[in-house]
C-alpha cells in the first residue's frame, strides 16, 4: 500500500488562463512564481508551487501527492500495476513541468487523475503573498466522486489514506495528522471541487469575507464552522466555477489521538456541514432531494 507523504499540487486546465492567474493573484492572494505561454505556477506557502493553471480546459484537473522517497514511488507503481491499475510513468518533460524528479500517473475509480511524485522542488525563497489574505499553507482538496464507497476503498486500500469522518457516505480522508487532505464530494462527474488554503485565524476569514463581497466575488458557503474538522471556513467561486476555500483551525490529531480515533458518521444535513447555520450556494447541494441540506433549517 502506498504511503502518501503530503498533498503537493493541483493542476487546473483552463481556457481562461489569464483570468485564472489574475484571480489567484488579486483575489486569492497567491504569489506568482513562474509564468510561460502555456502555464502559470502559484503558491500560498514556501513550496515551489501549489497550483499550476495549464492552458486548455481539456487538460482537466490533476492532484499531485509527494512520496517520501523514489523507492516508495517505484513500489507504489509496482503494487498498483499488480492490482491491474493502469499506471503511466511521467516523461522527463512532464517531470520538468511539475518541478519533480520522478512521477507516476493513474486514475481513481471515478476517473480523477492522480499523480504521485518524488523529490519535488523545494524553494529557497519564502512565500510572498500578493494580498494580505493570511494564507499559511495549501492544505486539502475537495475531490468529486461519482461513487463515494468505491473511491473510499481505493484511497484507503491502495493509497493508505484513513477515514477521519463521513458525511453520509462521503469520506474525509487523512494521510497524516491533519484531519483531511482529501474531502470526497458526491458529484455526477470527476474533478477537483475545491482547493483549500489554510489561513492564520478567524479574523482572516472575516476580513476576506468583506473583501470578496466588495470585489463582487460570489460566495459559495460561509463564513461557517465545519462540524467535522472544527475548521472555520469560507468558500468562494473563481473562474471556470472552481471553488476556493479559506479555513483555519483544522483538527490535527496527535499520534495517540490518531491511534484511538474512530471515524464519526455525520448525517447529510445542514449542521453536519456548518455548525453556525450558513447555507451553501453550491449546485450539488441545491440539486439535493427536497428536504435535505439546501432546505432544512
Ligand atoms: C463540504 C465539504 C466536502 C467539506 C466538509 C467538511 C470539511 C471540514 O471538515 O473541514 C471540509 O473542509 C469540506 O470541504
Ligand atoms: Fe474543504
Amino acid at each position: 500500500m502506498a504511503d502518501l507523504h503530503d498533498i503537493r499540487y493541483v493542476r487546473v486546465g483552463t481556457d481562461r488562463l489569464d483570468e485564472s492567474v489574475e484571480f489567484a493573484i488579486r483575489i486569492l492572494g497567491l504569489e506568482l512564481v513562474h509564468r510561460d505561454s502555456d502555464a502559470a505556477y502559484l503558491r500560498g506557502d514556501d513550496r515551489d508551487h501549489n497550483i499550476c493553471y495549464v492552458k486548455g480546459a481539456a487538460e482537466g484537473h490533476v492532484v499531485g501527492f509527494e512520496m517520501a522517497t523514489g523507492e516508495q514511488l517505484d513500489q507504489a507503481a509496482a503494487e498498483m500495476e499488480r492490482a491491474g491499475i493502469a499506471v503511466r510513468r511521467g516523461s522527463a518533460e512532464e517531470c520538468e513541468r511539475r518541478r519533480v524528479r520522478d512521477m507516476i500517473r493513474f486514475a481513481d475509480p471515478s476517473g480523477n487523475a492522480i499523480e504521485l511524485v518524488s523529490r519535488p522542488a523545494a524553494s529557497g525563497r519564502r512565500y510572498f503573498p500578493s494580498r494580505a489574505a493570511g494564507i499559511t499553507s495549501f492544505s486539502h482538496i475537495g475531490l468529486r466522486t461519482t461513487d463515494a464507497r468505491t473511491d473510499e476503498a481505493f484511497w484507503t486500500g491502495r493509497l493508505g489514506a484513513k477515514v477521519s469522518d463521513w458525511i453520509e457516505d462521503a469520506a474525509l480522508l487523512r494521510i497524516d495528522g491533519v484531519h483531511h487532505k482529501v474531502a470526497l464530494f458526491n458529484s455526477a462527474y470527476a474533478g477537483v471541487h475545491h482547493i483549500n488554503f489554510q489561513v492564520g485565524e478567524v479574523d482572516d476569514i472575516m476580513r476576506s469575507w468583506y473583501f470578496l463581497q466588495e470585489q463582487g466575488v460570489q460566495i459559495a458557503f460561509g463564513p461557517g464552522r465545519h462540524a467535522t474538522s472544527g475548521a472555520r471556513f469560507l468558500y468562494f467561486y473563481g473562474p471556470d466555477g472552481m471553488i476556493y476555500e479559506y479555513s483555519c483551525g483544522v483538527r490535527v490529531f496527535s499520534e495517540e489521538e490518531e491511534r484511538v480515533h474512530v471515524p464519526r458518521q455525520f448525517r447529510r444535513e445542514p449542521t453536519s456541514y456548518c455548525t453556525w447555520g450558513s447555507k451553501p450556494d453550491i449546485a450539488e447541494f441545491r440539486s439535493e432531494a427536497e428536504g435535505s441540506i439546501a432546505h432544512a433549517g
